[in-house]
């Protein structure tokens, strides 16, 4: 059976003045999802985390959260849904419990079921054991825990991060990941992040956002496989001049790697494996290995949102 769908996003667009800071954006994301959205900074997912979250309105589009319309039915859809907002409302004067129950409250919780939620909230985030500290005295990592506690305190579906690892250190980076992690068994997850190797650390799903538009949707696996890799790792037994390889039809360059392979540089229309192949064979070069360069993750980030695509590309 198919899981159901959290959030709705339909052509959401948001003007600062003459600013299009966000264009026509268009995502779904269901339960038992983390979704990825990724952008440099600047790129627009502040205000979309802000528009999902009902914090801010779009100049155009429509937003719905677990069924219902953000703008027209706003109390149930922002019941189903918890936000961590990039600088989170945390109350460094209260201690974890009593912030937390106010954030209960907040949520319109039934006072004589307030307790539970806090301490199961407490128990999912790794805050057990510090109810009674004051906020302000806690470590930048267990106030992000305290941050992302009041987003699930009234066990939202769908629960929005916005940078939460923003500022941590990297053992804390990673026990805050691994928190994300495990929301995603019980909710929707949707974790904005400039960081790629996050995406790829917690997410099932990513989207890149550049410049306000989306610039592409796909699965992790998926993104490391959208752009095809224009260049040929090659290793011969008896290695020819490099420039025997350079003059071949489509190639770029030929640069040769420590290990001793041979990076070949081509054009990405122009793979030259086919000639490479036939003339080692007919010069007795001893070809042992021809496979196309993967394109890592941080080199597909970089291509997409430094080359300019139509809103079309967006998949
Ligand atoms: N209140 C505002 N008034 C005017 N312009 C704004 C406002 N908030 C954001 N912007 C502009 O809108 C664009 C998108 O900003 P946004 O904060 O959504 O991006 P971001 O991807 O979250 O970046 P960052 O990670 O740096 O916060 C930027 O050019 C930003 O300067």
């Amino acid at each position: 059976m198919t899981a159901p769908v959290l959030a709705e996003v339909e052509n959401v667009s948001r003007y600062y003045g003459d600013l299009l800071a966000v264009r026509e954006v268009s995502f779904s994301i269901r339960q038992g999802e983390i979704l990825g959205f990724l952008g440099p900074n600047g790129a627009g997912k502040t205000t979309t985390m802000q528009i999902l979250s009902g914090n801010l309105a779009p100049s155009g589009g429509r937003v719905r959260i677990a069924g219902h319309d953000l703008l027209a039915e706003p109390k149930p859809a922002k019941a189903a849904l918890g936000y961590l907002p990039e600088q989170p409302p945390l109350y460094r004067d209260l201690t974890v419990d009593e912030y937390l129950d106010y954030c209960a409250a907040l949520n319109r919780l039934p006072r004589i079921r307030r307790r539970d939620a806090r301490e199961q909230a407490k128990a999912k985030c790794g805050l057990a054991d510090v109810g009674r500290r004051l906020i302000g005295n806690l470590s930048k990592g267990y106030q992000q825990r305290v941050g992302i506690a009041q987003a699930i305190i009234h066990l939202p579906p769908l629960v929005i991060l916005d940078e939460p690892t923003i500022g941590l250190d990297p053992i804390q980076i990673r026990e805050i990941r691994s928190l994300v992690k495990e929301l995603g068994r019980d909710h929707g997850v949707i974790l904005s992040t400039h960081i790629l190797p996050e995406v790829q650390a917690v997410c099932d799903r990513v989207q890149i956002i550049h410049k306000g538009s989306l610039v592409l949707a796909d699965s992790i696996d998926g993104l490391a496989r959208h752009l095809k890799s224009a260049a040929l790792l090659v290793a011969f037994r008896r290695t020819p001049e490099t420039a025997e390889i350079a003059a071949l039809p489509g190639v770029r360059g030929v640069s040769p790697l420590p290990d001793g392979r041979l990076r070949v540089l081509h054009e990405p229309d122009r793979d030259p494996t086919d000639v490479i192949v036939s003339l080692a064979a007919e010069r007795g070069w001893g070809l042992h290995e021809i496979s196309p360069e993967r394109a890592s993750l941080e080199q597909v980030f970089v291509e997409l949102v430094t080359e300019e695509r139509p809103a079309e590309a967006v998949a």
